[in-house]
């Protein structure tokens, strides 16, 4: 389980949290959440209604890609890849294969042909399946690439093709929809009451990191105990309130960025989807805590001076794993020319660990307010937790906000614009302003 160290923030001298002018607001705002008329919250008992079939039907699919691939390619953007990548990379190993799953490559979340020129010619001696998600059906980036794909797969695998392509999309609606009914590909829906960024825990997420090896089950038995201890409208008794409340004492304060800093460097896509989550909820009328990330302790070696001592805009939200899976120890020198010694035996996760309390009390004293997210270990069941953790935490954020966490009318701009210079009104017309 997930504990914020300290009921604040680490120095709390920095502002004073008027818990009690927070407590009615978030019990309203949890009523109206778990409120029947509460829309796009069907991710909030999702994890609790343990829908044993899809995961039975998920974990069948895998096997089965297991044995017949090298690769799964997996087509998506924003909360139809970050989710899948951000498990995939936290839990697999950072070098060689994953003893229980196969590589899993992304594609379709920009639009370089230097990519998919390259990713093409990788799969040459590979046996290929293909994943393609999209709720809306008509995202242009993932579009495009499953075009690509879909030639590639049926050159290669003639009439076979149609069995090695999967889709992951809405049940009633879109084109993906359509052209998977047409075509006779086998489909996972996404539900239509969970918007993307909060999709990650249903088959967007589950088919992708069950091929990569992922125990899906450990991971929604995670999100299942996060469900239930979450589903509390006390705040003192909330932890995901707590945070919110928190982000949002911080940003009436000035501090309007947040960084998430973590300290295990396969943790930096869960740092994106993390952005996504909340950026995408939260970023609206002209209001809302940008949502940056650092990774340590790379990165203060880099951006570490501006975190210490430059413009006070910023608070520190540090995400720890207490246990990982593997360790190494620093060995001892006889010559010990490099001054190490007093290191030697010592485990590297351990200094590590060090390192992130010397951080919180440099980076403290330098006026930079810390918020403490710790976890016992990092794997599924931890993982699942966590996330299902933010997203509470992040409707909770918006609605402190006032502002809706399940839309993103901002994202449609940059479409229309696009769509604009590319002079493609009439299908435009046809098929609304998505692609
Ligand atoms: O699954 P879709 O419909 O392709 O959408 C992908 C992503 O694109 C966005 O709509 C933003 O363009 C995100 O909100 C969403 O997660």
């Amino acid at each position: 389980m997930i504990q914020l160290l300290q009921t604040g923030i680490l120095n709390e001298s920095l502002i004073q949290i008027e818990w009690e002018d927070y407590t009615e607001s978030v019990a309203a705002i949890h009523r109206h959440l778990e409120g029947a008329n509460s829309e796009m919250t069907g991710w909030l008992n999702s994890p609790i209604e343990n829908n044993i079939e899809m995961v039975k039907s998920i974990q069948r699919i895998a096997n089965e890609i297991k044995i017949a691939a090298d690769v799964l390619v997996v087509i998506g953007v924003g909360g139809s890849f970050l989710g899948a990548k951000a498990i995939q990379d936290a839990l697999t190993p950072y070098f060689g294969d994953c003893t229980n799953g196969i590589e899993v490559i992304y594609v379709g979340q920009n639009m370089s042909g230097a990519y998919i020129r390259q990713l093409l010619n990788s799969l040459e001696h590979k046996e290929v399946y293909v994943n393609v998600i999209s709720k809306s059906g008509k995202t242009m980036e993932p579009a495009l690439a499953f075009r690509v794909f879909r030639q590639y797969m049926e050159k290669r695998y003639g009439d076979e093709a149609y069995n090695r392509i999967i889709v992951t999309t809405d049940a009633e609606n879109g084109l993906l929809n359509k052209i998977a009914k047409k075509t006779g590909y086998r489909q996972f829906v996404i539900p239509a009451n969970i918007g993307g960024r909060y999709s990650v825990l249903t088959p967007v997420g589950l088919l992708p990191v069950a091929v990569a090896g992922v125990d899906i089950e450990k991971l929604l038995e995670g999100a299942k105990k996060a469900a239930t201890v979450l589903k509390n409208e006390n705040l003192e008794q909330n932890e995901a309130y707590r945070y919110a409340v928190i982000r949002q004492a911080l940003y009436k304060n000035g501090y309007k960025i947040e960084l998430l800093a973590s300290f295990e460097p396969c943790l930096a896509k869960l740092h994106e989807w993390w952005k996504q989550l909340f950026g995408e909820s939260e970023g609206k009328d002209k209001k809302g805590l940008f949502p940056a990330s650092v990774s340590y302790s790379t990165d203060l070696h880099a951006i570490g001076q501006f975190i210490q001592d430059g413009s006070p805009i910023v608070f520190e939200t540090l995400l720890h794993f207490k246990e990982i899976l593997f360790d190494y120890q620093v060995p001892f020198d006889d010559q010990n020319d490099d001054h190490l010694n007093y290191l030697a035996n010592q485990s590297f996760n351990n200094i590590n660990a060090i390192s992130k309390q010397g951080t919180a009390l440099a980076h403290a004293d330098g006026g930079v307010p810390i918020i403490q997210l710790e976890l016992e270990r990092l794997d599924a069941y931890h993982l699942g937790y966590l996330i299902y953790f933010f997203m509470k935490a992040c409707a909770m954020s918006a609605y402190l906000l006032q502002v809706n966490p399940f839309d993103q009318p901002g994202v449609e701009a940059y479409k229309k614009k696009m769509l604009q210079l590319l002079q493609i009104d009439n299908f435009k017309n046809e098929y609304g302003v998505g692609m």
